[in-house]
């Protein structure tokens, strides 16, 4: 067993329903990823009808991409003691409601979602600020609404080690699988 990988647990996950949210950017890596995450969720009894996959254009939008899965009322932006989004709601003169994204959309019944994005280090510090904003505000989503956000973003330094963690040409380990699980997990606790 791999020094690094968590370990394995099993997890019963047919009345979970999971989002599966991934960039767009280094598709011929997202593809293996978010294959490995949906082969896990379905051999832990997720039913094909609950999985539920959307994507946006790079990383830098999963946040916002994961966040509008959500009604407005169901984000509680507790992180900062400020007031939640229905005061916000209830105060103000524009009917949020209406904007496009904040439609109280089915969201809430989504027990995880996995965020997946492929970020490659180039020649500027992009990367890095991309890395740092998009960890930060997945971690923020999930702690507004309660719903566990599992970090599937790859943040790598050169092809090789991006393919190495989706497990492309029969090289290393498919991360996208440990997503899966981890999903199938935080979403069966948040039942409890
Ligand atoms: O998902 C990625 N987005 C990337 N950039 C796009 C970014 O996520 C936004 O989509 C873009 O800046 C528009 O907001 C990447 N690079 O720039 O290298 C990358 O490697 N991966």
């Amino acid at each position: 067993m791999s020094l690094k990988g968590p370990s394995p647990q099993h997890h019963e996950g047919s009345a979970l329903r999971i989002a599966i949210v991934h960039a767009r950017w280094n598709e011929t890596i997202i593809e293996p990823l978010v294959a490995g995450a949906k082969e896990k969720l379905l051999a832990c009894g997720v039913k094909e009808s609950n999985i539920v996959v959307q994507s946006c254009p790079g990383s830098w939008e999963l946040p916002i991409a994961v966040q509008r899965l959500f009604s407005a009322s169901q984000i509680q932006n507790t992180a900062t003691g400020g007031p939640s989004a229905t005061d916000l709601l209830a105060s103000s003169t524009t009917d949020l409601t209406s904007l496009p994204g904040s439609s109280a959309s089915s969201a809430g019944a989504f027990d995880a979602i996995i965020a997946v994005g492929v970020l490659i280090k180039g020649e500027t510090m992009h990367f890095e600020y991309i890395a740092e904003s998009t960890c930060q505000g997945l971690m923020r989503v999930q702690l507004d609404t309660g719903v566990p956000v599992i970090l599937g973003v790859l943040t790598v330094l050169n092809d090789e080690q991006a393919k190495a963690r989706a497990g492309v040409e029969g090289k290393g380990h498919n991360h996208g699988e440990d997503w899966g699980l981890a999903a199938v997990e935080m979403g069966v606790k948040r039942k409890e």
